[in-house]
């Protein structure tokens, strides 16, 4: 991390209105924060600053909102989530620019905390506008990037705003980077990958790259499904990209070519409906129901993943075998995870997973502590994995 700029070289920034972007693009159901992990990885930051008397204003995103504001995806209530792992007030502003992100801002006190509203109400954010950069900008001294999971976006308040305004890596980011580098920066053979999870199209891409760094590549949950089509499995009504099956195509081809065994599901779990404890049954792979969808692996499966994690001296995971939030579609997911993390406390396994919901998949099957690292990211994990360079880390390079 010598060529970062940490928060060691920040400076006073008592007084000072500190533009701290994070992470808080957590699972929530029922408006529930489900899983506060990567609150928690951003708390230190936050207290640090406001510690020193900084002016602490978060930026952040949640969701993927469409067509501007949706109050569905409104950060009021991390907010108040933010407040309770930290234990302090955080204010919050209902615009993340113009008359109300300044108005809260102008009337904090040093130490106070501000959370703004959702980044990404502003098509802008993610088209890394200029003029968006800059009203953001307006409302700060100093930017800190604390988010390591979307470092992998060239937005306004991951990218744009290190240039506008003088740019640190918050305690997060650092502590990211030195632990993958750590525990993958020179990994030990066989490395078995497994990628699973729902953002088919924004990750299919990185497994391109990533069958050429790995031994083998275990598809499951959404992510499999893809695949499975793509050689002509009918998944019914399961989650799939039916247009990305000529770039799953070439994926598999690639790792043929590279030596990277591909692992896709043997079996499924299908519901016909997407709530916990739906009527569900196991099925082969290619007897999926018209009307029906995976919604997890099957037995076969599981074993064979697990199997696989037996031969993995090096292991790294993103995306979930299933939907593990609605049991009884969590088992496979929670199956894998016991497996690695116990072969990983048995010392045979390095071990390293990360993303929003893999984190909170962990700590479902209690087993995020017995893991060698646990990343807040997933996309941008795999990206780093696969040595692309991160936009909002290189920004910070001194
Ligand atoms: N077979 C499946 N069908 C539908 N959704 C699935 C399936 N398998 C996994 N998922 C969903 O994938 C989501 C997590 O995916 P993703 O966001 O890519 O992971 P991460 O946040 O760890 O990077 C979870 O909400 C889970 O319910
Ligand atoms: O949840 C995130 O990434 P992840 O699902 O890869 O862990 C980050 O907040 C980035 O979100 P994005 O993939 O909508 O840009």
């Amino acid at each position: 991390m010598a060529a970062f700029k940490t928060l060691d070289t920040i400076g006073n920034v008592s007084g000072k209105r500190v533009l701290v972007r994070v992470d808080l693009n957590v699972p929530v159901a029922d408006g529930k924060v489900t899983d506060a992990t990567r609150i928690e990885r951003v708390a230190p930051t936050i207290t640090e600053l406001a510690g020193k008397g900084a002016k602490v204003i978060l930026l952040a995103h949640f969701g993927r909102p469409k067509d501007g504001p949706d109050p569905a995806l409104s950060l009021a209530p991390i907010a108040t989530a933010t407040s309770q792992v930290i234990g302090r007030p955080v204010g919050f502003a209902a615009d993340c620019i113009g008359k109300q992100a300044a108005a809260s801002v102008g009337a904090m006190k040093d130490g106070d905390i501000l959370l703004l509203e959702n980044t990404r109400f502003y098509k802008a954010e993610e088209k890394n506008d200029p003029v968006f950069v800059e009203q953001l900008a307006a409302n700060g001294d100093i930017f800190v990037n604390d988010a390591f999971s979307a470092a992998h976006r060239a937005h306004a308040s991951t990218e744009g705003l290190a240039h506008k305004l003088p740019a640190f890596a918050g305690r997060t980011m650092q502590a990211e980077l030195e632990a993958l580098e750590k525990g993958l920066g020179n990994p030990v053979k066989p490395v078995v990958a497994i990628v699973g999870g729902a953002k088919v199209s924004t990750k299919i891409d990185l497994l391109m790259n990533l069958v050429k760094k790995v031994d083998a590549l275990v598809i499951g949950g959404g992510m499999a499904n893809t695949f499975l089509a793509a050689r002509g499995t009918d998944v019914g009504k399961s989650l799939c990209e039916h247009d990305l099956a000529p770039t799953a195509k070439q994926i598999m081809i690639e790792a043929a070519q590279s030596g990277c065994a591909i692992i896709l599901p043997s079996d499924g779990v299908i519901a016909r409906e997407f709530k916990a404890g739906a009527a569900n049954e196991v099925v082969a792979i290619e007897a999926v129901p018209a009307d029906a969808m995976i919604l997890d692996v099957g037995p076969k499966t599981v074993a064979s993943v697990n199997d696989w994690i037996d031969r993995a001296s090096t292991l790294v995971w993103n995306g979930p075998l299933g939907a593990f939030e609605i049991e009884p579609f969590d088992k496979a997911t929670v199956s894998a995870a016991q497996h690695a993390a116990a072969r990983t406390k048995a010392g045979k396994l390095v071990s390293v997973a990360g993303g929003g919901d893999t984190v909170a998949a962990l700590n479902h099957a209690g087993v995020a502590d017995d893991f060698t690292y646990v990343s807040t990211a997933g996309g941008a994990f795999l990206e780093w994995m696969e040595g692309k360079e991160l936009p909002g880390v290189e920004v910070l390079k001194a």
